[in-house]
């Protein structure tokens, strides 16, 4: 009987769709397995076709390419070094199974399809695949292997069935989107009730990666039949980490490795942003990204996120100065570019402004200026924007933040111009928030500005829009603090305005922003996508009808 196993992780980047790539990702990561040593490389759900893959798998020639990419790294495991578990489709007859493979030997040694299939959230598993029998361990150079993927660990059924059928290990490779402390909060605890449940050390094996609104943030880990952590690999960064494991009686455990710390929740928020940008504008192949540079607190941040993630040299900010525009705003966006570095123009949207005012002046006649003059500055903005990206091919980086896209507080076609954000799902009070600690903190992997990233007036002035004279975001708001509170039980909580009212709140600010909240829906269906950090992100985390006639009233 085999008495040690060597086992890599490899916690890697994937790229949905692009097969060639992820091949390439996942043989490197065993030349570097073999040279570790190791007897076994695990890599992360779906790590053929990259994670989550979503309609792609109802195209056969997709399907048909994973199989054979599969088929070619099977081959290569004739070579003596290590097996390798990948993830990818698996086209079981008629059934399509999301399915982690086990290479070895120069073939296909064992399959097992995902048995819990996803289907709530950011999740539509269920309309793509197909589930698979609750899994039997499988043989691997002396060891009996509990492979799952992903949603298999997250109820008891999976480990019992392969605890009590004689697997020795729990092993399990995933696609877990990440959410502000979801290792803490949900991963560990469900680690420890697997854990105790079955009596087996327990494998989770993640990717790390931006697809789309999704962040994949690593921290793997590996935790022993005692409840202890024997490896926690880092986050947002891509990594291949060697684990030994011996018998000890019975049990396999596995021997101490480095446990890495946790970062506290601004960073984990900023480096989910980073990643989030980084792997959207790479894997979209732009050049760099374009934004609107106000002064403001809202393009400040994403400014510094983009430098961060991408560098300075492919951020480029523009001041677009209309009559109201202040001579702090002027200042603090210049200072601003100053501190990240960026490359920063000025147009001036005056002219713009005169032309449409005279252009429009026949068809509206006597009728007073009002929020249509205001929104065409927004939109003289965003047509700018986008003849720049037009030209110079960068992407526009939107920079409306979730209590913004809540309250409907942007302008269609204007500041909502652009193809991605990083602030969607952050509210402005996490946006103060963050400042402050961007400022004081270099974030882990940064290419930007070793040092402040805005000039501290941008976090301590009151937000305005800057479209009349004297407009502060809060004539028309209620106090950002409340706001976010009400927001957060209205959309994360699902609480009924009695339930806010019951916690303290003012009954008229909760029906008036409920009402604003369901208002907006027509304008979030038209934003662009941006990074899920909470549990109940835009999009298809929350899915409301546009026409809606349940209101706060019959709440
Ligand atoms: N259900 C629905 N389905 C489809 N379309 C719908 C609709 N309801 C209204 N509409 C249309 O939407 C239009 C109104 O939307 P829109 O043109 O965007 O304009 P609107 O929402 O009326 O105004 C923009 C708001 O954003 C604020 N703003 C603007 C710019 C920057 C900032 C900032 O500080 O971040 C804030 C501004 O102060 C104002 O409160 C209407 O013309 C109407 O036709
Ligand atoms: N004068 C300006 N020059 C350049 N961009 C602008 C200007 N005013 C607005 N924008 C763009 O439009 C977005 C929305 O801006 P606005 O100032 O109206 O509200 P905001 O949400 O408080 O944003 P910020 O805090 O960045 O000012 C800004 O983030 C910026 O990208
Ligand atoms: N890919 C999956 O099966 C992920 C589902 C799981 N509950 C998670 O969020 O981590």
């Amino acid at each position: 009987m085999a008495e040690t196993l060597k086992i890599a992780l490899a916690q890697i980047n994937s790229h949905a769709g692009a097969i060639t790539a992820n091949v390439a990702r996942i043989r490197a990561a065993r030349a570097e397995a073999a040279r570790l040593g190791a007897d076994l490389l695990v890599t992360p759900e779906f790590s053929i076709g990259g994670y989550p893959p979503e309609d792609l798998v109802k195209k056969p020639a997709f399907v048909a390419a994973c199989a054979e990419a599969i088929a070619a790294l099977a081959a290569e495991t004739a070579d003596g070094g290590p097996g390798v578990i990948v993830g990818g489709p698996w086209q079981n007859g008629e059934l399509l199974h999301n399915a982690a493979f086990l290479l070895d030997g120069g073939k296909v040694a064992a399959r097992r399809a995902k048995h819990e299939l996803p289907n709530y959230g950011v999740f539509d598993e269920k309309r793509v695949f197909d589930a698979g029998p609750a899994p039997g361990p499988v043989p691997f150079r002396g060891f009996r292997l509990g492979m799952m993927v992903c949603e298999d660990w997250w109820f008891p059924a999976v480990s019992e069935t392969l605890s009590e059928s004689g697997a020795e290990i729990l092993l399990s490779i995933n696609g877990s989107p990440f959410e502000v402390d979801k290792h803490e909060r949900q991963r560990v605890p469900l680690a420890v009730s697997r854990v105790v449940e079955t009596g087996l050390p327990f494998v989770f094996l993640a990717q790390v990666c931006g697809q789309d609104e999704l962040v994949f943030e690593g921290a793997s880990f590996v935790m022993n039949p005692d409840r202890g952590l024997a490896h926690l690999l880092p986050m947002f960064q891509e990594e291949i980490r060697l684990t030994e494991w011996h018998r000890e009686g019975e049990r396999l455990v596995c021997a101490q490795g480095a446990v890495a710390p946790t970062p506290e929740p601004l960073a984990q928020i900023y480096g989910a942003m980073m990643l989030g940008l980084r792997d959207y504008v790479e894997k979209n192949r732009f050049p760099g990204v374009v934004l609107g540079l106000s002064g403001g607190i809202d393009s400040a941040i994403s400014a510094a996120v983009a430098a961060d993630a991408l560098g300075p040299d492919r951020v480029h900010a523009v001041m677009m100065p209309s009559p109201y525009t202040s001579a702090e705003s002027l200042e603090d966006a210049a200072a601003c570019a100053e501190l990240l570095g960026i490359r920063y123009d000025s147009i001036n949207i005056g002219p713009a402004m005169e032309a449409f005012g005279a252009m429009l002046a026949p068809a509206f006649g006597n009728r007073p200026p009002d929020i249509t003059e205001e929104n065409l500055q927004s939109r003289i903005r965003g047509v700018t924007l986008m003849a720049l990206s037009n030209k110079f091919g960068e992407m526009l980086l939107t920079t409306g933040n979730k209590s913004e896209m809540s309250t409907g507080y942007a302008t269609l076609y204007g500041d909502m111009c652009g193809g991605y954000s990083v602030l969607k799902d952050v509210y402005k009070t996490t946006v103060f928030a963050l400042c402050r600690w961007r400022n004081a903190h270099v974030p882990a992997g940064s290419r930007g500005p070793q040092g402040a990233a805005m000039p501290e007036r941008v976090i301590t002035k009151p937000p305005s829009a800057e479209l009349k004279p004297d407009q502060k975001d809060q004539d028309s708001l209620p106090p950002y603090e409340e706001l976010d509170a009400i927001l957060e039980g209205l959309i994360e909580g699902e609480k009924s305005v009695d339930a806010l009212v019951a916690a303290g709140f003012d009954r008229a600010t909760v029906l008036r922003v409920w009402k604003m909240l369901d208002r907006a829906e027509y304008k979030r269906r038209q934003a662009p996508p941006g990074v899920k950090i909470t549990p109940r992100a835009f999009g298809r985390d929350r899915r409301y009808p546009i026409t809606n006639g349940f209101t706060a009233l019959v709440s």
